[in-house]
């Protein structure tokens, strides 16, 4: 692959050289180096496709890292992590040491805001434009926000609050490709449809000349609304409305539009509003016909495409719930399933198709998705809420003040709950089992394998209350689904391996490795099921049968399910020693899952590790044995 130009371009101000045309000839290298960068280590790849000419022609104007360009999510933010000097680095992108998948302040000072979920730009860098301007500081803000994550409740927070806000630096880009991660939803992205074709074409138009004229904002906004009143013009567009200059929409991927009107942009004060329009997956025929399998690949040959796998690989826990949610929808005419914006991710696509009437996306939007469910459940459907646990952090206070307090019937089906590896400690979902058990009518099941998965499911979604299931990213042990909808008793946990001495209580797939572990050991092992309501008559009963207890869970150790254990057995006046086996209090980056939970311990040999050095003289052979003799 030629890369005549890209290999000149060490940073962006290598670029302000570059005349239009080899502008042109370095957004096809540029393209070419992601397209086979990406093919070789997996990530994020249409996205990317589609914010090359945009990444170049923003870093060529614009003064970075000076002038702050916020990327929203960061999922499109290849073209330019290579532009700022990270192009040798793309061979080890999300991998254990090598960069992110995402912009992180620490890892470039091109990086000016961390980011991976979405819609988060726009305050940001209003945020950062605010405190340039009380400063005194001439700098200029940008941020770049895809049309699935201006749909969220914080891009129109940012953008009611800017809009009103005096003498900042503020430029929007809204890169419009008429696509989330699969087709977008909603009227904000029908009303983006309408804004680009042509009734409004000639209109958005007439509004780019005057700004390049330099008429201040509000002066043309006060214009507009008189001819408007008048029946002169077309209507302004929302954006207007809301405050903002609004140009566009231009094609995102010309250079020769892009160039001069970012130029222009670029000298004017107040809120400034660019709509461009791009392709998902531009110039990459098979990505472009397929954006959604293209969203987030693996590694894959581009000469060939992604190919279907020929051994039929183990089920993952998402295609566990995916089977389940159909099956029990077939069975129960109330039940209705929700998504913020990951129906592939969720494992939602077989639901929608059999089930449209009783299936939401909401578009990126968890908040409202919780406090929907809510309002579904108060009329006595059965709302099934899937949904990654890291992005349940964004419906929090609904979860607890509109679903909880109410107790409402809502199911949680918490995917991506631990680690989930190449995404790194954005998307790790490493808390909800703390958050979700100091909840008061909370259940808080986890299991400990795919059948425990449907067995859990069921048992969560009959409980008249909120109730939340969490698994992994990923396939599990193997274990058998079945077919049927079968329950199990709500707060009990079972012994899977009797022992001695030493009883491990798990919770969630750990107790796979727990199992492994324990041989070794000759210790118990009891999956627990629930941290919430707590088996505590099991607790109390290992406590009473072991010399020592292990709780282990791939969650945050603090307030998670081994706090729970240890606050069961303060409560009842039990005093045996505990070690608690989770996650430790920091972020733990990107990189292999696998290998992620063997660094922090969570792997077979770990536990076994973690167990004998601090049960040591407990597990001793000679003493113990001569003992029990
Ligand atoms: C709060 C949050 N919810 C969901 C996601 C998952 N997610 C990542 S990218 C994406 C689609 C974004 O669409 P858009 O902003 O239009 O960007 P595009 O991929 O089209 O460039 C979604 C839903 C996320 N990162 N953050
Ligand atoms: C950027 C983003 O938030 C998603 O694209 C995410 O990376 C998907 O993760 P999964 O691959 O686990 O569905
Ligand atoms: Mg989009």
């Amino acid at each position: 692959m030629k890369t005549e130009l890209l290999d000149r371009i060490q940073s962006p101000a290598d670029l302000k050289s570059l005349d239009r045309r080899d502008l042109k000839q370095l957004a096809d290298e540029l393209r070419g180096f992601v397209l086979d960068s990406v093919s070789r280590t997996g990530g994020h790849l249409s996205s990317n496709l589609g914010t090359v000419e945009l990444a170049i022609a923003l870093h060529a104007v614009f003064d970075t890292p000076h002038d702050r360009i916020v990327w929203d999510v960061g999922h499109q933010s290849y073209p330019h992590k290579i532009l700022t000097g990270r192009r040798a680095e793309m061979d080890r992108l999300r991998q254990a040491g090598g960069i992110s998948g995402f912009p992180r302040r620490a890892e470039s000072p091109y990086d000016a805001f961390g980011t991976a979920h979405s819609s988060t730009s726009i305050s940001a860098a209003l945020g950062m434009a605010v405190a340039s301007r009380n400063a005194g500081i001439e700098r200029r803000h940008i941020a770049v926000i895809g049309d699935g994550a201006m749909s969220a409740g914080m891009a129109f927070e940012a953008m009611n609050n800017a809009g009103v806000t005096p003498d900042v630096n503020l430029l929007v880009v809204l890169n419009d490709n008429d696509m989330s991660i699969s087709p977008p939803v909603g009227a904000l992205n029908r009303y983006l449809a309408r804004l680009m074709s042509g009734r409004f074409y000639a209109a958005a138009r007439n509004v780019g000349k005057a700004v390049l004229q330099r008429v201040p904002p509000m002066l043309e906004l006060a214009r507009r609304f008189e001819e408007h009143a008048k029946g002169m013009v077309t209507p302004a567009t929302l954006f207007e409305e809301l405050g903002f200059n609004y140009v566009g929409p231009i094609d995102g991927h010309d250079l020769d539009a892009l160039m001069p009107t970012l130029q222009n942009l670029s000298v004017l004060p107040g809120p400034q509003f660019l709509h461009v329009v791009t392709r998902k997956g531009q110039g990459y025929k098979l990505a472009e016909a397929d954006p959604v399998l293209y969203h987030g690949p693996g590694k894959f040959d581009p000469a060939v495409g992604i190919q279907q796998a020929k051994a039929p690989a183990r089920r993952t826990f998402t295609q566990v719930f995916g089977q389940w949610l159909c099956d029990m929808a077939a069975q129960d005419d109330k039940l209705v399933g929700v998504t913020p914006a990951m129906r592939e991710g969720s494992g939602m696509v077989e639901f929608e198709q059999r089930f449209p009437a009783r299936y939401f996306d909401v578009g990126i939007a968890e908040q409202h998705a919780v406090t929907f469910a809510a309002g579904i459940a108060c009329e006595a459907h059965k709302p099934v809420l899937a949904i990654y646990s890291t992005f349940l952090q964004r419906g929090y206070d609904q979860l607890v003040h509109d679903v909880a307090l109410q107790n409402l019937d809502v199911t949680f089906a918490l995917d991506r709950a631990g680690l989930v590896g190449a995404d790194g400690a954005t998307h790790a979902g490493n808390y909800d089992i703390a958050f979700l058990r100091c909840i008061p009518n909370m259940v808080v099941a986890t299991p400990s394998d795919e059948r425990e998965t449907r067995l859990l499911l069921s048992t969560c979604y009959r409980y008249p209350g909120p109730a939340s299931v969490r698994y992994p990213r990923g396939a599990g042990c193997g274990a058998e689904p079945g077919t049927a909808l079968d329950d199990v008793p709500l707060g009990k946990g079972v012994v899977r391996r009797q022992g001695r001495r030493v009883a491990i209580l798990g919770f969630g797939t750990l107790v796979q490795a727990a199992l492994a572990a324990a041989e070794n050991l000759d210790a118990t092992v009891a999956d627990m099921r629930f941290v919430k309501p707590l088996d505590q008559e099991l607790v109390l009963s290992l406590a009473a049968s072991h010399d020592a207890l292990v709780t282990l869970e791939e969650g945050a150790i603090m307030g998670g399910a081994g706090s729970a254990v240890t606050e069961a057995l303060n409560e009842a006046g039990i005093t045996v020693p505990v070690l608690q086996l989770g996650l430790p209090d920091r972020f733990i980056d990107h990189g292999e899952q696998g290998s992620l939970l063997a660094g922090v311990g969570l792997d077979a040999k770990g536990i076994e590790a973690s167990i004998r050095a601090r049960y040591a003289a407990l597990l001793e052979p000679s003493a113990q044995d001569g003992q029990a003799a």
